[in-house]
């Protein structure tokens, strides 16, 4: 992957600790904070209250989505909603069943225990996890081979709250044992606005309707991408002395290579390729790959993904394709082979 940081601007997983660091400081702490997703804040606090009437842990919840749409915000949500303690685990860290019976065997009663990247776990684990989402109990084997058994151990009554950016490679017996699924949606450009309000006036960083509008429409739908497009703008404002209006976003973005649809250099690498070299296509992931000088992987999982949204390409069996709009919003024609952009 490239290191250039103008290619990893838009790229909907965290950029550093620093990022990670700076969105804490910006993260919503209640349901009324939290923007947007109405329809999911209402089923959860719905479920929420229905679990403080009856005084019962909540049913587990898993939240599946895109990187940067507020996964992890609303995990902390439900702990603090429910005045619950949170503890917080992932998929990565939890590559054996011992590894998670170290962390389901020290919760507290009523804890909400959070899972981040719940597909990454390793498979004995997840077995584990069935019963004890089920009937907080699991059995933990002691010995190997002929001699091993099985001792029941009683859990204290928790909530999962599992995240997924990929649900589709949950197996079923997993999913099947949430009692709710959230689907969270890709943000409209009204309600980035209210995102990027809320964050500018935590920043104490006056900024005016255009200016929030014109970042509100290059950040791909996702709530990280705003805020580290504001924190952006707020660094060109401050070394340029100047106020952050719309000169400052355009000026700020064009710096970064982030064109009005939220295009990076990567994005249009990319539909160069497909337009000018392969007319239109199709073109096969791995022949793109190699014309671009990154990894399928990268461009299958992060660049085609928001592409594919935004109706600039489609996927078809024999490769991707670029649509009409595609050759449209270029200003190029099929077979004229025009330039692109002198940047690239
Ligand atoms: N609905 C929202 N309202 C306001 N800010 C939001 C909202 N959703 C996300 N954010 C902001 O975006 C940042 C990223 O959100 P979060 O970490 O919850 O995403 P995620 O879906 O868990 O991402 P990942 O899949 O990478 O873990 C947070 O710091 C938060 O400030």
């Amino acid at each position: 992957m490239s290191d250039d940081p103008s290619v990893a601007i838009v790229r909907p997983t965290p950029e550093s600790d620093a990022e990670l660091a700076f969105e804490g400081a910006l993260r919503p702490k209640s349901l009324a904070e939290f923007v947007g997703q109405a329809k999911v804040r209402a089923q959860l606090q719905l479920l929420l209250e229905a679990a403080r009437i009856q005084n019962r842990t909540p049913d587990h919840i898993l939240l599946a989505g895109p990187p940067g749409l507020g996964k992890t915000t609303l995990a902390m949500i439900v702990a603090q909603e429910s005045g619950r303690p949170l503890r917080m685990s992932s998929g990565p860290a939890i590559q054996h069943a011992g590894d998670l019976a170290a962390v389901l065997s020290s919760l507290v009663p009523g804890e909400i225990l959070f899972i981040d990247e719940i597909h990454r776990m390793a498979r004995s684990a997840e077995e584990m996890l069935y019963l004890a989402m089920e009937d907080f109990r699991i059995d933990i084997m002691v010995g190997k081979g002929a001699g091993a058994t099985s001792i029941p151990l009683d859990l204290a009554p928790f909530t999962l709250v599992g995240a997924t950016t990929r649900s589709g490679m949950l197996p079923n017996p997993l999913r099947d044992r949430f009692g709710f699924t959230a689907h969270l949606e890709f943000y409209s450009e009204p309600e980035l606005e209210q995102v990027l309000s809320r964050a500018a006036l935590l920043l104490d960083l006056p900024i005016d309707r255009a200016a929030l509008a014109e970042i509100a429409g290059r950040c791909r739908g996702t709530p990280r991408i705003a805020n580290r497009l504001l924190r952006r703008v707020r660094d060109y404002a401050l070394v340029h002395g100047d106020e952050a209006g719309l000169g400052a976003v355009q000026a700020a973005l064009e710096l970064y290579d982030v064109d009005q649809l939220g295009l990076d250099r990567l994005d249009r690498a990319v539909m160069e390729i497909i337009l000018t070299r392969f007319d239109g296509g199709p073109v096969g992931l791995n022949t793109l790959a190699v014309s671009v000088g990154e990894e399928a992987e990268t461009i299958e999982s992060v660049v085609e993904p928001f592409l594919v949204r935004i109706g600039l390409i489609t996927r078809t069996p024999r490769g991707r394709v670029a649509t009409r709009l595609a050759w449209r919003h270029f200003g190029l024609s099929q077979s004229n082979g025009a330039l692109f952009g002198d940047d690239l």
